[in-house]
């Protein structure tokens, strides 16, 4: 993954602001390679890995693409499950990701919005990795706010998500979005500015 510009990875559990720190990203002119986007591209109405996850997870996709709800009833909480799905998915978001980068080699920064980057990408060939994290609790009202979500989703995803503790000491930079989004605004500059002043590119 050597890269001519700076790679910044941007991660963070379920609910912690990722989606929203990749929109300011991309406000302020940085290119932002969004993972879930990916996803749900690929799983979409004639996506590529559609014939893939029928035949693994019969009856969970149709002509909208993925049933999204019953997939994720199928994998979470259920490792196996789950990691026959990431082993359909996640080469295909790997190749996305490189096409990615090439495309933007001109531009001085690209962000990799990646969920699961500690859990299953890794930090090879990127210059910093940001963790978004807030409380526990402003968390979990977060994303209980979302429909579909139930006390069970939750906690079978957090299970399957590094904890966030952990990604916070393997961070480089942690940004606090358990404030107001305007001081996480004002924070994320902050890191911008330090990250533009490391020395040299991804190794
Ligand atoms: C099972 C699916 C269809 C459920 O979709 P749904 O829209 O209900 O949930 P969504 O994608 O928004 O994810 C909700 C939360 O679960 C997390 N999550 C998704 N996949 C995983 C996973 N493999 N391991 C841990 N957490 C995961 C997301 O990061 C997010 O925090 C979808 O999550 C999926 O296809 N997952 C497998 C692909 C994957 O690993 N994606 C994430 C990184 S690229
Ligand atoms: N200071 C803040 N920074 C970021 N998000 C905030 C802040 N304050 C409130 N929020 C809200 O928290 C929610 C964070 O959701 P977001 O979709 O960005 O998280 P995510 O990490 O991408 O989630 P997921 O992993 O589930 O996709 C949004 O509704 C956002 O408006």
């Amino acid at each position: 993954m050597k890269g001519c510009q700076k790679i910044i990875g941007l991660t963070g559990s379920i609910g912690m602001g990722k989606s929203t720190v990749a929109g300011m990203l991309r406000e302020a002119g940085v290119p932002v390679f969004d993972a879930d986007a990916t996803v749900r591209a690929l799983q979409g109405p004639g996506g590529a890995l559609l014939p893939a996850i029928e035949a693994a997870f019969p009856g969970t996709t149709g002509p909208d693409g993925v049933d999204r709800g019953k997939l994720g009833a199928a994998v979470f909480g259920k490792p196996e499950a789950l990691a026959r799905l990431e082993a359909i998915v996640h080469p295909a978001v790997a190749a996305a990701r490189e096409q990615f980068l090439a495309q933007h080699c001109d531009s001085p920064m690209v962000v990799f919005d990646i969920p699961l980057l500690f859990e299953r990408t890794g930090r090879g060939g990127m210059d910093a990795v940001v963790v978004v994290s807030a409380p526990a609790p402003v968390q979990k009202a977060r994303v209980m706010a979302r429909p579909g979500m139930s006390e069970a989703r939750f906690a079978d995803i957090l299970a399957a998500q590094m904890p966030d503790a952990e990604k916070r000491a393997r961070a480089d930079y942690v940004l606090d979005t358990g404030t107001s989004i305007e001081e996480t605004r004002e924070a994320l500059a902050k890191v911008l500015e330090r990250i533009n002043h490391l020395d040299g590119n991804a190794a």
